[in-house]
């Protein structure tokens, strides 16, 4: 039987779909098919709504009508931006696989080379991410972040266009569509943590089919550890504050107490217009990832987390 994979048309949906189909021809040795499916964030930009406006990460924008298609048989797999993926289960839907991520970091796209450090006071910076937004502010520059919409070669056009002096974007999406040549700096997580999940790849499936065996050869024990941090710290928070929320884990071979892996969480949690942060780290071992994020975040809500309220709320 041919694997059905449902994907967004954006390019980087598609890319990400046609690697997960190139790991299953090759991996599981089953023949793939891609079937495109049209999405109420596709529909919303093409009305020219910024979807960062309409819906908060958490709702699953992009995700519904992949998984509409996966529960109605149309298709068998369904390949998301982990990001992208609200933290709470879906039901009848499966996360089957977590492969190996891509550099999780952001990165800037700015104008004649420049990093964050070299523009000048009142540089136009172009994000719709009250996360970026927040912690670019709490640099301290005095740049002058301002929204932006768009898939990102929209993005990358307003910074070729003079209308930004930069944007804020995943690295991974650049990666996977070939555009790296565009970053003029790669932002230190210590500065701009990423979102929750960034640089990885969900694919899902019907729970119960054949499939979520199968498909369980393409997971990255590391990879799902450590998104499975990153994601428990999401939840915690966003069930306690409203604050954009930035955070990274890692999981470093030999770095456990006898020689084992340690996972290693950081996060952080600010007020919308970076002035008030809430930063905290911590490690624990890889296979108890969902409760060393939950403590962190329940730490980091004790240490004021809570009150960072926002109305913007989370968002890639
Ligand atoms: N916000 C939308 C989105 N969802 C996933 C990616 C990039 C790929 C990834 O992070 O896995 C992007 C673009 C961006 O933030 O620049």
């Amino acid at each position: 039987m041919t694997i059905r994979i449902g994907t967004r048309r954006s390019l980087l949906a598609k890319t990400q779909s046609g690697h997960v189909a190139e790991m299953i021809r090759e991996r599981l040795g089953r023949e793939v098919e891609l079937v495109e499916i049209v999405t109420d964030g596709d529909r919303t930009q093409a009305a020219g709504t910024p979807v960062t406006e309409m819906a908060p990460q958490g709702t699953g924008v992009y995700v519904s009508a992949l998984r509409d298609a996966l529960l109605a048989g149309e298709v068998d797999v369904a390949v998301h931006s982990l990001k992208d993926l609200p933290t709470y289960p879906h039901p009848g839907v499966t996360l089957a696989a977590i492969p190996v991520r891509e550099d999780p970091r952001d990165v800037l796209v700015a104008r004649d080379g420049l990093t964050l450090g070299e523009l000048p006071t009142g540089a136009r910076v172009g994000t719709g991410s009250p996360r970026r937004a927040a912690q670019i502010a709490a640099l301290g520059l005095g740049l002058d972040v301002v929204g932006v919409r768009g898939n990102v070669d929209t993005r990358i056009g307003k910074v070729r266009s003079g209308e930004y002096d930069a944007v804020v974007l995943a690295r991974a999406g650049l990666a996977r569509i070939g555009r790296l040549d565009e970053v003029t700096e790669t932002l230190d997580p210590l500065q701009v943590l990423p979102a929750p999940g960034q640089g990885a790849l969900g694919i899902e499936c019907r729970t119960g089919d054949e499939l979520v065996d199968a498909l369980a050869a393409l997971d990255d024990a590391r990879t799902r550890a450590a998104v499975e941090a990153e994601r428990a710290v999401l939840a915690t928070l966003e069930g306690g504050c409203a604050a954009p929320i930035g955070t990274l884990a890692e999981v470093v071979e030999g770095d456990g107490p006898d020689g084992g892996d340690e996972l290693w969480v950081r996060a952080v949690a600010l007020s919308p217009d970076g002035t008030a942060a809430v930063r905290m780290s911590a490690s624990g071992d890889p296979a108890t990832a969902t409760e060393v994020g939950t403590q962190l975040a329940k730490e980091m809500l004790a240490e004021g987390a809570d009150a960072l309220g926002s109305e913007a709320g989370h968002d890639a």
